[in-house]
């Protein structure tokens, strides 16, 4: 373990160097996240108040790890799971195309800014999310008072664990085709992800919910968008789309357990 973090620390503190150190000539660059963090380094986050936190280096690394140990994996991970079930589900794929098809036409690549006008896409999503959170139990909470719920006595500084997977899958919630991947079902739906519809929450709710869902969710759809607009998509060897393994590897974050292949072929214009 110390091993890993010494290595770890050593790639941030190139990652934070380099840019200090931007070569003259691109300081008109774009600044990025890192380049925000560094400008508030060392100064009070309220200057009217001497007190309050400031962001030292080891924070700033502290905050850089965060953000990549809960970015990738869970990003990744729904568009590997996405995929999948588009892959099972072909006309589900041809929707999401027209759509794309309507919105982008077939001359240009999609752009981040079109993401907003594919409302297909986003229920695509929201039934990948509520099939396969990748964090099927969220995170582990604690009560911070006595209260009670529904009639059910939580003490004060209870661990809480919600098991977020088995509320996706119960057909009271749901109704009957709860196990079907089925977009069409958020049709005139007000359900969000932004953590107060309680059946709907892979990000989970309240303070401590994922300070990271716009940027996943901008992330998973952009790259669908752009797999799905560029190419066709087949099942390697003549594999049929219901014999796709489904099979979930359990752990910090639920991923397939067997990797996903897929045979593209180029569709756009030019
Ligand atoms: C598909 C994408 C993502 C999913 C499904 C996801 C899911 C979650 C969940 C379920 C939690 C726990 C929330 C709770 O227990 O209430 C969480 C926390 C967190 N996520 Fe994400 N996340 C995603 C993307 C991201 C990204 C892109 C970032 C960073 C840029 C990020 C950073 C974090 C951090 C730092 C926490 C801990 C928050 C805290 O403890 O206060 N996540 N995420």
């Amino acid at each position: 373990m110390k091993k890993v973090r010494r290595a770890l620390d050593i790639v941030l503190e190139n990652i934070i160097k380099e840019h200090e150190n931007i070569p003259s000539g691109q300081q008109d660059r774009q600044m990025d996240f890192i380049d925000t963090l560094i400008s508030l380094m060392n100064q009070p986050m309220n200057p009217h108040d001497e007190h309050a936190y400031i962001l030292d280096r080891t924070k700033i690394k502290a905050i850089t790890v965060d953000m990549i140990s809960g970015a990738y994996d869970t990003s990744a991970a729904t568009i590997e799971w996405t995929f999948s079930e588009l892959l099972r589900h072909p006309q589900v794929v041809k929707q999401v195309q027209a759509e794309l098809e309507g919105v982008v036409g077939m001359n240009r690549m999609v752009e981040e800014t079109d993401l907003e006008n594919l409302t297909y896409l986003d229920m695509v999503v929201k039934e990948s999310l509520r099939l396969h959170p990748i964090g099927p139990l969220l995170v582990p909470h604690e009560s911070m008072e006595d209260i009670e719920l529904n009639g059910y006595y939580v003490p004060k500084k209870s661990r809480i664990i919600i098991n977020f997977w088995a509320i996706g899958r119960d057909p009271y919630v749901w109704s009957n085709n709860v196990e079907e991947f089925y977009p069409e079902r958020f049709i005139n739906s007000n359900i969000d992800l932004k953590g107060c519809d309680f059946q709907l929450i892979p990000f989970g709710s309240g303070r401590r919910g994922c300070p990271g869902i716009h940027l996943g969710l901008t992330t998973i759809k952009y790259v669908l968008a752009q797999l799905l607009h560029c190419f066709h998509w087949d099942l390697p060897s003549g594999m049929l789309p219901n014999d796709l393994d489904m099979t979930e590897k359990f752990g910090l974050s639920m991923r397939r357990a067997k990797h996903l292949y897929a045979v593209p072929t180029y569709r756009l214009l030019n």
